[in-house]
Parts: C-alpha cells; structure tokens; sequence
C-alpha cells in the first residue's frame, strides 16, 4: 500500500469521555434517490437539505447531461425534469447508487450514454442491472464485461415488462429498477433469483419513495416487486440527516465510555442506520430517542457482539471497529457481499485491525474479531469512506492511529475530519 499519494491524518485521541451534541448532514440514499425521482417527474420539485457530498453531486451532474435542469447552489437543490438527451457521458466516481440507478434513466435517453467510473468502480458488480435493462427490452455495449465501463444505447423509450435478476450481489439492482420503472411503457415486474439480497430496507426505502410520488408499487410478495406505468409526481421534500454516517459519532459514546446525542433521529425512517439502536445497545450502550434526539451513553465496557448484518451491510466497518476494542469476541455475519463494497471491506478491516493488533479473522460471509490489545499504526482506507469512520472509532481510544486519505469521506461526508476535530 503506497502512503505517499495521501497524507497520514492523525485520528483525535479521546482524552476524556466524548459528551456532545451533533447535527450531521443529510442521507446520501435518500437525496440520490430524490434526485432520480424528481428528474423523472411530472414537474419541476425541490430538495430540501440535499447531502452535498461526491456521491450527490455527480447524482446532479449525471442527471444534468441527461438534460434535467438541477439547481445544487443552496441548501434545497431544485430540479426541472427535461427532455431526455444522449451522446453523453457519466462520471460515477465509486457511487453505487450512480452507477446502479442511472443507467435505467439513461435508458430513455434519446442516444448513447457512456458510463464509466473510479478505477475501483470497474470491479463493482454491475452485470445483473445491465441484464436486467436488456431483458427489459435496453440495448447495452459491454463488450461482455458485464462492469463499468458500458455505453446504454437509448432509443427514447423502454419497453419495460417482466424480467428476472439474481440481486444477492445488491440491493442497489433491484432498487435502479423500480426507480425509472414507472417511466417505461410496460411498467417493471421484477423477481428476484439467488441467494438471499441483501440490504432489504433499502429496497424498502426506495419502494416508500416511489409511493410517496404517487407511483403504484406491488411488493407483497417476497423477492417480487412491480411498478406500474404513471407519472411520478413532482414533490417538494425534506431529506433526513444520514443515519449510517451517524455511526461513528454514536460508536464514540460507546468506545470512550460518554454521551453523544444526534440531532433529528427520525422517529419513523427507512434508513438503515436506524438499526444502530438495537445494535449498539446489544453491545451495552444505553440508547434513547427523545425531542433532541438519539441518544448513546457507554459505561466504559463494550460486549462482543454476534449479529447477522445482511440487512444493513453498510455499518460494518464502525461496527467491527467496536467489536476490536470490545471485551468478548464477535461474529459479524450474513455480510458476504461487502465485497462488493467501495472496497472489499472484509478483507480490508481484517487487514487494517490485525495490523494495529487485532485478532480478525474473515469468515465466507463475515468477520470472527477477538479481544485484543491495539496499539497505533497507520490505518490504509482504500478510497472507503467507512473504513475512515472505523479508524477514528479506534483513534479515540488507541493513540497514535494515522488515516490514510481521510478525504476519501467526502465520498458523503465533507469536512468529516474537521467535525471531528472540532468535537474532541
Ligand atoms: O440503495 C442504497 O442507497 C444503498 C444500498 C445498499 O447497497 P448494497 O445492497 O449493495 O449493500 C447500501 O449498502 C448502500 O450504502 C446504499
Ligand atoms: C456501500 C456503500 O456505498 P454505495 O452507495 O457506493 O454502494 C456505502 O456507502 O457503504
């Protein structure tokens, strides 16, 4: 791993008990799907407090050469719908949700688009959303990658109608479409064939979404999901702060023994992150949700933890950071396809927390983590974003961790380094 590209950040040390209170920006999944959904509305909508973030704005910027109109310069972006354009191309930086959800809006395009991404984002799983669009009557130039980069050959129109994936690789197959699906002429039938898919809620939030927009979604069957045909109703809407990137400054309650209070907790949400209350509390947090919002306090004692994290595979990296400094061993499980991830985030965290110390072993779908002491060492990201939140989880009890290419958060976190400066 070469450290010279980026310089070491130097993780704050904790050297009392952490006891704020923290306002954090938006969803990166609900303001992309926002974006999506207001691009092919029936109306010019609005945004309000949109994520700004890498993922968001080449949301925007790819939905812009798409032909939407979409207006980033204040807190609430507003976004016309336009007249679908092609010969184009889309930067998808790392950003699962660009590269999964805009090729169906790319679809109704009235000529080529060209997709491509990140050097990383040629290894993320793409090949089920590009079959998925053929079956649903797209045409698409992959040379047979089945990966990033592809060309989606738009005619002005999609078919749409039935079509069968395997989405255990990802959500996000499953969710991109649905998203454009009440756009295309049939509609969308899609059924799922695999292993279990993994990251259920946000299918789940996706579904709320398009319902929230008028859209008619049928998903009472499992593994079987259909939109039907209509417009998607402009709307005006207000974006939730990003519940899995509270993760870190919950996890720093618990790892220092203090309190944190996350402001506007929603009291009803999709987001996966809310499953950090049941989480952190099995591991010994005292976790409650009240008018200023959620709440952990840690006893200075952190349990091992035995959870199978499927659903929400995201919250790995802070989570098994916690499972490192915890008192008993944990096993993380049902995560396999964390793999697929910004990077694979089951080698990286075995690699990154055995090189503090850490006694991790990677199972086929997860990570086996022993009580171990840490000391400090330089902590490798791998342009992952969580895999900085885990490091810093980790800073504030052992000294001496350094981050390498702490930057890499504003993936959906801009200034995540200085907030944390200013906090300790
Ligand atoms: O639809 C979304 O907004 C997301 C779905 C999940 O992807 P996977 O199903 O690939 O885990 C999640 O991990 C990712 O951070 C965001
Ligand atoms: C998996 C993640 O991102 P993406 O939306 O790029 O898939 C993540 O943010 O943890």
């Amino acid at each position: 791993m070469n450290d010279a590209h980026h310089a070491l950040w130097p993780a704050p040390h904790a050297a009392s008990p952490v006891d704020t209170t923290v306002s954090l920006p938006g969803s990166k999944s609900l303001t992309n799907r926002a974006l999506v959904l207001a691009a092919v509305a029936d109306g010019p909508g609005v945004v309000r407090r949109a994520l700004r973030s890498r993922d968001t704005e080449l949301m925007a910027a790819a939905l812009t050469a798409l032909g939407a109109e979409v207006d980033t310069t204040g807190d609430d972006w507003k976004v016309s719908p336009g007249a679908w354009t092609g010969r184009t191309t889309i930067d998808c930086g790392l950003a699962g949700t660009v590269m999964r959800f805009v090729p169906p809006v790319a679809a109704l395009a009235d000529g080529p688009v060209i997709f491509d991404g990140d050097p990383h984002a040629r290894s993320r799983p793409m090949h089920e959303v590009l079959r998925g669009l053929r079956g649903l009557g797209v045409e698409i130039d992959d040379e047979d990658r089945g990966t990033l980069p592809f060309t989606v050959l738009g005619t002005g129109s999609v078919r749409g109608g039935e079509v069968t994936i395997d989405a255990s690789a990802s959500s996000q197959f499953i969710s991109a479409l649905l998203l454009a699906g009440a756009r295309y002429e049939q509609g969308v039938d899609v059924r799922h064939d695999g292993k279990p898919v993994p990251s259920l809620p946000h299918i789940e939030m996706t579904v709320d979404q398009l319902r929230q927009r008028g859209v008619d979604v049928d998903d009472s069957d499992a593994n079987h999901w259909r939109v039907a045909p209509g417009p998607v109703r402009a709307t005006d809407v207000v974006v939730e702060p990003d519940l899995s990137n509270a993760a870190p400054f919950l996890a720093s309650a618990l790892a220092t023994g203090g309190r944190v209070t996350v402001r506007d907790w929603p009291a009803h949400t999709t987001q996966a992150g809310n499953a950090l209350r049941e989480i952190l509390s099995l591991m010994g947090a005292d976790v409650s949700l009240g008018d200023d919002g959620l709440t952990v306090r840690g006893t200075g004692t952190i349990s091992g933890l035995d959870y199978d994290l499927h659903d929400v595979g995201e919250l790995t990296p802070v989570v098994a950071a916690l499972c490192a400094l915890a008192s008993s061993p944990s096993h993380l499980r049902g995560i396999a396809h964390i793999r697929g991830h910004e990077t694979d985030r089951l080698a990286a965290l075995a690699t990154e927390l055995n090189s503090l110390g850490g006694h991790v072993v990677e199972t086929d779908d997860g990570l086996t983590i022993r009580p171990a002491h840490l000391d400090g060492g330089t902590f490798h990201t791998y342009a992952d974003h969580r895999m900085a939140h885990a490091a810093v989880v980790l800073g504030l009890v052992v000294r001496g961790v350094k981050v390498e290419n702490v930057e890499t958060t504003a993936k959906t976190f801009p200034g995540f380094a200085d907030a944390w400066s200013r906090l300790l």
